[in-house]
């Protein structure tokens, strides 16, 4: 699949359902309205689309949310999709808030998941609980003790948030270093109505990259895992730190993904709404409807975002981040 500026689409962000556990600030509102279950795709159709998107070149495949491990039945897909690695498939990995880890951290290890990314933006029980509306910070580290037993290699998110978790940025990093976790921090990106002041807690990474380079050698690094993260490694410290930096520096130029709903609705990009239908294009059993939708979205996919953070004004896109699972 290759857009209309030429970039060819090998990444695809698979959302398995839009409904969570926590309310993290600035991704959901506290009271939210989740879609009843004969709009969402059975875990039959996820996987049918998984092995057309296979077969239109994808390569990698990242399930996600809302929160992806509250989907009921979740491990029959994971078990389901795991099948294809290496079958087409180069890699299948999850993003995910760790709540359910304890559980299920084995199972997606058994199922050939060899890495995952963990959502974790303080190891403060309170500044958690406050960032989460209602997480256990508890749950959560037992959850990533679990995946690290289990095998899995473990990349903490953390939304760099200004008054709120900045100061615990350089505790992280080293303790990640110590657990032999990569980090990576986010740029909080203006999406949906979250009844939180954006511009209150934006804080670019170009502010905090000047800290980190006063107390840390950061050396650039050429890895790379096919998402938008530019890495460093720390001298010393053996961590490699990631990130995503939508504000500050745009990387839509190397945009290889897409996103798919819970829905079956296919984003052209996170920051816009230009999308396609793909579930009755799969219900109807016609291969020809979902690759004439795919090359629509192909050809509509914008060049990049226009995501600002400027006091008083509306979010860039109205969906909230949790729709596409980021
Ligand atoms: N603006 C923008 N942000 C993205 C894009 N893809 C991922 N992100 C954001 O990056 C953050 C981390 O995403 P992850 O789910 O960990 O996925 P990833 O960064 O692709 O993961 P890796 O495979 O480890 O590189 C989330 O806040 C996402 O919303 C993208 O295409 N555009
Ligand atoms: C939407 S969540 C879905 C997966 C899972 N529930 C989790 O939290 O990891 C995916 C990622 O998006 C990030 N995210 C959510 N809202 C964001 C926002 N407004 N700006 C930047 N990142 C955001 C989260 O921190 C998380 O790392
Ligand atoms: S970031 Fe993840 S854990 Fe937090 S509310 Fe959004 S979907 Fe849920
Ligand atoms: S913002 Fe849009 S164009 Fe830019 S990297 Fe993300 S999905 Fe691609």
């Amino acid at each position: 699949m290759i857009d209309s500026f030429g970039r060819k689409i090998t990444y695809v962000r698979l959302s398995v359902t839009d409904r969570c556990d926590l309310r993290c600030r600035y991704c959901m509102a506290e009271k939210m309205t989740f879609l009843p279950r004969s709009e969402v795709l059975t875990l039959e159709e996820l996987a049918q689309l998984a092995d057309l998107l296979i077969g239109r070149g994808v390569r990698k495949i990242r399930l996600t949310g809302g929160e992806p491990l509250v989907r009921k039945g979740v491990e029959h897909l994971v078990a389901d999709l795991g099948t294809r690695v290496g079958m087409g498939l180069d890699e299948l990995t999850m993003t995910t808030n760790g709540t359910q880890l304890p559980r299920y951290a084995r199972l997606l290890s058994d199922a050939g998941i060899r890495r995952i990314n963990v959502s974790l933006d303080s190891r403060d029980p309170e500044r958690f609980r406050y960032i989460t509306r209602r997480g256990d910070l508890d749950q959560v580290l037992r959850g990533i003790d679990a995946a690290a037993e289990a095998g899995l290699k473990i990349k903490i998110n953390m939304v760099a948030l200004k008054n709120i978790n900045e100061h615990e940025i350089e505790p992280m990093l080293v303790w990640c270093s110590e657990q032999g976790f990569d980090l990576t921090l986010i740029e909080t990106m203006p999406l949906g109505n979250v009844e939180e002041d954006r511009t209150t807690h934006y804080l670019p990474l170009s502010d905090v990259k000047t800290r980190l380079d006063r107390e840390f050698t950061l050396v650039p690094s050429f890895a790379r895992t096919g998402g938008p993260a530019r890495y460093w490694e720390i001298d010393g410290l053996g961590v490699r730190l990631g990130m995503i930096t939508p504000l500050t520096n745009n990387f839509c130029d190397g945009c290889n993904r897409i996103r798919i709903s819970a829905t079956g609705t296919v984003y052209g990009c996170l920051g816009h709404d230009q999308k396609v239908e793909l579930r009755e294009a799969l219900r109807s059993g016609s291969q020809d409807l979902v690759d004439e939708a795919l090359d629509k979205l192909l050809k509509g996919k914008p060049r990049k975002h226009e995501f600002a953070i400027r006091a008083g004004e509306a979010p860039a896109v109205a969906r909230h981040m949790s729709v596409t699972g980021g």
